[in-house]
This record gives C-alpha cells, sequence and structure tokens, in this order.
C-alpha cells in the first residue's frame, strides 16, 4: 500500500490529476493537472461554469471514473490503478453519496433505504445509530413509510441520512438541492451542515447555487478543468461575484 505524507489530516487528496476523453482532434482535456487536499472534517463545494470539469472532478475524487494521469488517494488508500471491484467495495465502505434525483428505492421503507449500504457489506446496524442518523438530518417521518409518499425535502434528508450511515471518509454530494425549491432547499442545506459539524463529516459537494456554496467552509472554483481560486467563508453575493468572473453559468 502507498503511504504519503498527510494521509492522516486530509482525506481525499488528488495530485496532479488530468482527465482527457476521446482522442485526436476530439479530445477534451475535462481536468487540467489538478491538485487538491480536502481536510478530514471540511466541507468544501465545488463552482465553475458549466463544462469546467465539475462533475469529473467529483467522479475522478470519488473512484467512479479513473484520471488519465496523476493520482487519487482515499486516506491513505491509493486509488489510481484499483481493479473495478476493488474500488466498488472501497466507495461502498468509505464514501457516501447524495445525487439530485435522490436516487431512493422506491419499493422498500425509509429506514431500508437508510441501512442499505451496512445490509450491502454485510454490517450489522448499531443500536442507536440508526435513530441518531435520523435525529442528525431532522428527519420526521415514520420510518416504515415508502420514500413515493415522501416530499422532495425529506427524500433528500432520507438520502443524506442513507449517506452518513456508514460514517464514511467522505461524502460526495451532486447538485443535492438541484431539484428542490428555494425554501425546501435552504432547510435541507441548514440540516446538512449540522449533520457535517456533529459527525466531523468530509462532505464535498458540487452545485451551481452560489446560496448552496456559502453553507460549505470553503468554494473551489474550477474553469476551463483548472482550478481559477477558492474562497473560504465567503458570503452569497461574494461567491456570485467570483462565478460572474469566470464566464457563463
Ligand atoms: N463521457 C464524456 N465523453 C466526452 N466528453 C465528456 C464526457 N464527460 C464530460 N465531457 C466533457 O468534459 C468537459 C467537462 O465536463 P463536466 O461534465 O465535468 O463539466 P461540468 O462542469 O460538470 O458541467 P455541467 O455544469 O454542465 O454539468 C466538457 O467539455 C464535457 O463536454
Amino acid at each position: 500500500m502507498t503511504t504519503v505524507t498527510g494521509e492522516r489530516t486530509h482525506a481525499v487528496r488528488l495530485l496532479s490529476v488530468s482527465k482527457t476523453y476521446g482522442s485526436g482532434d476530439t479530445a477534451v482535456r475535462a481536468l487540467d493537472n489538478v491538485t487538491i487536499a480536502l481536510r478530514r472534517g471540511s466541507f468544501t463545494a465545488v463552482m465553475g461554469p458549466s463544462g469546467s470539469g465539475k462533475s469529473t472532478f467529483l467522479h475522478c475524487a470519488a473512484g467512479l471514473d479513473q484520471p488519465t494521469s496523476g493520482r487519487v488517494l482515499l486516506g491513505e488508500q491509493e486509488l489510481t490503478g484499483l481493479r473495478e471491484t476493488e474500488l466498488t467495495e472501497l466507495r461502498r465502505r468509505r464514501t457516501g453519496f447524495v445525487f439530485q434525483a435522490y436516487n431512493l428505492l422506491d419499493a422498500v421503507t425509509v429506514e431500508q433505504n437508510i441501512v442499505l449500504p451496512l445490509r450491502l457489506d454485510n454490517r450489522p446496524v448499531e443500536p442507536g445509530l440508526l435513530a441518531e442518523v435520523v435525529r442528525s438530518v431532522e428527519l420526521d417521518v415514520p420510518l416504515d413509510r415508502r420514500p413515493s409518499k415522501l416530499s422532495g425535502g425529506q427524500r433528500q434528508r432520507v438520502a443524506i441520512a442513507r449517506a452518513l450511515i456508514t460514517r464514511p471518509d467522505v461524502m460526495f454530494l451532486d447538485e443535492p438541492t438541484g431539484a428542490l425549491d428555494t425554501r425546501t432547499a435552504r432547510q435541507v442545506l441548514g440540516t446538512l451542515r449540522q449533520a457535517v459539524d456533529r459527525w466531523g463529516q468530509t462532505a464535498l459537494m458540487v452545485t451551481h447555487d452560489p446560496v448552496a456554496a456559502s453553507y460549505a467552509d470553503s468554494v473551489v472554483f474550477l474553469a476551463d478543468g483548472r482550478i481559477a481560486g477558492e474562497l473560504a467563508g465567503a458570503a452569497p453575493e461574494r461567491i456570485a461575484e467570483r462565478m460572474t468572473h469566470l464566464g457563463e453559468w
């Protein structure tokens, strides 16, 4: 196993990561020599114009996609070069995902959705953990209900609970409030922030919304596949202003 200095303090590191799609005249360099380290317990938002490489960045950091060159480390574990089965197991055990479209299973209850990552891994649900996670995401619906009966905000709370239940090294969120109305989005983001603080959770969130990004500790800006700057503790107006300088979004 390869070890690199920084493994204890950082949950994820990308070292000179580039990703090129296609080849020859049609090649697209979606990520261009990106180096970044996410501190354990930090909440980072990723913003950038359409096509700037946000999804590619998230997918490479999460081991869903392999970089063309460079290295990705999850804690002390090098992801580069792992086989797909190893990556799948690592993702299931050590990462959590929250998507815009919730991706819940409607055939089973809310509770079964939340504990699914533990079940898939044959791990027991520790007594009290389910209740604690449900409380931390402020989910106030009967746990035997089906997700299809819930509102969008409630569904996303279920998805966040499911991502937290394994206490992952990193939680990856892809436009988690993209399908919610403004008011519900704010409520879910407030809950997410509290849950991240309470669990000391490292989180990486791609978003188009400067208000959503302002809930993070810092915002990383991407442009043309490169890191174009970072803002820490900034208000939505300042984040929006930086975005306008980067181009269309
Ligand atoms: N599978 C693929 N094959 C070819 N090109 C791709 C592929 N995925 C992404 N790209 C290209 O790579 C670049 C970065 O795409 P990416 O989806 O990472 O950007 P993004 O910032 O997430 O965009 P958006 O905000 O529109 O979702 C774009 O030019 C895109 O067209």
